[in-house]
């Protein structure tokens, strides 16, 4: 049986992917702004993306940033993200703050998921998923790729990797080169979803030549997908409601058909 999760009314794992934007601003009144802009638009998970924020080490900052978009995001779920500079993040930090900014995020009874980088920075898996698990809460393994896609074994031994360290949700964003490159992230995907993995994953192929990846998960086994509201965060986003338009589509069609 695969796993699903349900958190805040929002399921994981089953039916029409999740729709996930990231906030990526530096300051506290930027970060406010950004998410007042997305409480009419249709989104079921918001990504703090704090590696953009400028009082990243200053805890109590962090604190408030996180009560203003819990309170702003009673219904969403809140995934506290930072995003290291190898994996195309914006800032530096030491393996010591990253664990620790996590472990703070996870304990703040704020958050309902911490991303963690496990394949670039293994030293640290182990400690981050034990805070983050102790906390009660949900952890997103993850894996960047903005120069190429691996070919298909190293994507489904890397998602497995990441269930077997113990993510319960596993996530891989890849740059497409070919098209090729995009049938083996999808391929990849449906493999992984359909024979081997037994919890929820999260697959994209960057750029605009991967954009189906971000539409068809529920095809192929991606649980959640990541939109823009205004400019793209990221290569190949497209705005949430074309996005949410586009879930529909195909979760209409698949119900037509009894899938
Ligand atoms: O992992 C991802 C996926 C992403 O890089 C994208 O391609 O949409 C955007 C990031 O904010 C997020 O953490």
């Amino acid at each position: 049986m695969k796993k699903v999760y349900t958190v805040r009314g929002v399921t994981i794992g089953e039916g029409r992917p999740k729709i996930i934007v990231p906030i990526i601003e530096k300051t506290d009144a930027a970060i406010i702004e950004k998410a007042q802009s997305l409480l009419k638009l249709p989104i079921d998970v918001i990504e703090w993306r704090a590696d953009a924020y400028e009082e990243i080490l200053e805890e109590e900052k962090i604190f408030k940033v996180l009560k203003a978009l819990r309170e702003l995001f009673p219904d969403k779920i809140l995934i506290f993200s930072f995003r290291t500079l190898i994996e195309g993040g914006l800032r530096e930090i030491s393996m010591e703050d990253y664990t620790r900014l996590n472990h703070f995020a996870a304990e703040s009874g704020l958050v309902d998921m911490v991303d963690v980088a496990m394949i670039s920075w293994p030293d640290v898996v182990e400690e981050n998923i034990h805070h983050i698990h102790t906390a009660g809460i949900l952890v997103m393994g993850s894996y960047h790729n903005f120069k190429s896609t691996p070919e298909k074994a190293v994507l489904i031994r890397t998602l497995m990797k990441m269930q077997a360290l113990g993510a319960d949700i596993s996530k891989i964003a890849v740059m497409p080169n070919t098209a090729d490159d995009l049938l083996t992230l999808l391929n990849a995907t449906y493999e992984t979803a359909s024979r081997y993995g037994d919890k929820p994953i999260v697959t994209t192929a960057m750029s605009p030549s991967g954009l189906l990846s971000r539409l068809a998960g529920e095809v192929f086994g991606s649980s959640m997908t990541y939109g823009a509201a205004g400019e793209a965060t990221a290569p190949g986003q497209i705005s949430v409601e074309l996005l949410d338009d586009v879930l529909s589509l195909l979760h209409g069609n698949r119900e037509l058909m009894g899938l």
